[in-house]
């Protein structure tokens, strides 16, 4: 695999390295050892997929509030999408910054999120099929999000209009104050709790 650091830091895209020959192609997608030698994380605690009937649907934005270490390897296996990161970490030197890159089933190039990114995407054809690999297990009591067509970030989306849910249409702008101080109460509470393992 190559890994090609992202603006996002600690975000990467991280190709295939196809084995070609008559019958096909077979390629290595995750190694723990590769993955340790480019600085990622090597949990694979979950993995799951996520299929997108029509052109245009926007997953997104989420993230997870601590004590979730949720890092995600993301990679479209059927159609093409526009994939999204916004860095909510206030220690990051690219804090409050967005990336946008285009996934296909042509490349099968992967993008890793680093846990407290938040990560969503629009598909750009019918039939759009995500595989994710997660650094730590679902736990939708942590589930945070930032609107699509937040003015904050004014991500340019290839298509308006997207087929969204409605939980996702419904975030309210970000409010940097109001985050920093949610995100100082959890962190707080995970230590005490010692969930921060
Ligand atoms: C994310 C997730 C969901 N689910 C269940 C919960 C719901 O019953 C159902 C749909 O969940 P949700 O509407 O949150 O799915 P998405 O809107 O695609 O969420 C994902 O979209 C953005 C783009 C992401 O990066 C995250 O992986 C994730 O937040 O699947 C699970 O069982 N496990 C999971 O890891």
């Amino acid at each position: 695999m190559q890994f090609e650091p992202l603006t996002i830091a600690g975000a990467m895209r991280v190709r295939i390295e196809p084995h070609t020959d008559h019958r096909g192609f077979f390629a290595r997608t995750f190694c723990t050892a590769e993955f340790a030698r480019a600085g990622l994380p090597t949990e694979a605690l979950q993995a799951s997929i996520s299929y997108n009937a029509k052109l245009g649907t926007v997953r997104g934005m989420h993230f997870q509030w601590p004590p979730s270490h949720e890092g995600k390897l993301v990679r479209c296996l059927r159609g093409k999408l526009f994939d999204v990161l916004i860095d909510l970490r206030p220690d990051s030197a690219t804090y409050l910054q967005h990336q946008g890159l285009l996934l296909d089933q042509d490349n099968r190039a992967a993008v890793f999120i680093p846990a407290g990114v938040a990560h969503g995407f629009q598909t750009l054809t019918d039939h759009t099929e995500v595989l994710y690999q997660m650094t730590d297990v679902h736990a939708p009591d942590l589930a945070g999000g930032v609107r699509w067509n937040d003015p904050m970030f004014g991500i340019p989306w290839p298509l308006g209009q997207p087929i969204i849910a409605e939980r996702d249409a419904g975030y309210p702008d970000f409010d940097r104050a109001r985050f920093e101080t949610e995100l100082r109460h959890r962190k707080g509470i995970a230590v005490t709790t010692g969930r921060d393992a």
